[in-house]
Formats: structure tokens, C-alpha cells, sequence
């Protein structure tokens, strides 16, 4: 049985649209247990970005919900927010490929699309695929996001490649 998750999901007034429809489309999706909507919710919310992304990741990183799908214009500033938040692992991605390694090799619990840059149908289609994956914490990049974790707690000493 395939696990369910709880995802969170969050707009600035630029992406308020099209998360509604993601929301309301993942409600009725077989992997989803619960679909928690952060807001907001009018396009004409003029709540800036970083204020919904960083929030939203707090809830992933406090375990809160398991996995997010943030929208604003391009979806990098709600990327680069969710970011800051220690444990959080986002991105902005829409190819198959990157949509894959974003789970199985970065372990990313956020998804982060633009709305002035995909259509819904694109943007949806997107989201269920990113759906279909899991880490696997005992694959070979699980070391590699360890040593990003340990960087958050002040513990990657040494500075790896050629140096
Ligand atoms: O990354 C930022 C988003 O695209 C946001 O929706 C718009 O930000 P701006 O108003 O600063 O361009």
C-alpha cells in the first residue's frame, strides 16, 4: 500500500489561482491523506511571498505536513524562502527528470512552480508525477543530503572537492 501524505499548500496573490486548483484537484488524489491550504487564497492578497513560503516550511520541517507545493509568479522566491527553513529541501522544477531527482536524489519535501510560467494543465500534471516518489533513506544520495543537514547544525567541517 502506498504511503499518503498530508501536503501543504501556499500562494502568493500571483499564484493564488492556479494553487486553488492544485488544492482542490489534490483532494481527490489517492495519495493524498489531507491537503492543509496555507493560503492565500484572492489574487489580489498583496501578502508578499516569503511570508507564506517560510510558513509553509516550518510546517514541513516541524513535521506538521509531510510534503508542500508552493506557487507564486516564478516559483523561485517561494523556493529560495522554504530554503531557509533548517531541514527544508525546495525546488523549482517542472521536467520529468528534475521532477524524479528532486525526491529520489535531493530528498525535496517542496515543490515550487510558477504561475507565469506554466499552464495549470502543465503545472498539475507536474505535481502528480511528484507525487508518485519517495526518498529511499538507505540509497547512496542519502549521504550527500546528510552532509547538507549537517551543515544546518553547524557540523560539516570539511570544505570537499579539490581543496
Ligand atoms: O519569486 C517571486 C515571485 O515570482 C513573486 O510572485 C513576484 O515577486 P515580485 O513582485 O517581487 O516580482
Amino acid at each position: 500500500m502506498a504511503r499518503r501524505y498530508v501536503v501543504g499548500v501556499g500562494a502568493d496573490g500571483l499564484g493564488a489561482e492556479l494553487k486553488n486548483l492544485i488544492r482542490d484537484r489534490l483532494r481527490d488524489h489517492p495519495r493524498v491523506a489531507e491537503v492543509v491550504d496555507f493560503g492565500v487564497g484572492d489574487p489580489s492578497d498583496s501578502c508578499e511571498y516569503p511570508r507564506v513560503g517560510i510558513q509553509v516550511a516550518e510546517a514541513v520541517a516541524s513535521g506538521a505536513i509531510d510534503r508542500a507545493v508552493l506557487v507564486c509568479g516564478t516559483g523561485i522566491g517561494m523556493a529560495i524562502s522554504a530554503n531557509k527553513v533548517r531541514g527544508v529541501r525546495a525546488t523549482v522544477a517542472y521536467d520529468p527528470y528534475s521532477v524524479e531527482r528532486s525526491v529520489l536524489s535531493n530528498n525535496c519535501q517542496v515543490l515550487c512552480l510558477g504561475a507565469r510560467v506554466v499552464g495549470p494543465e502543465l503545472a498539475w500534471y507536474v505535481v502528480r508525477q511528484w507525487l508518485t516518489y519517495e526518498f529511499d533513506p538507505s540509497s547512496p544520495s542519502a549521504h550527500k543530503i546528510q552532509l547538507i543537514c549537517d551543515y544546518e547544525q553547524g557540523h560539516l567541517t570539511n570544505s570537499g572537492g579539490d581543496s
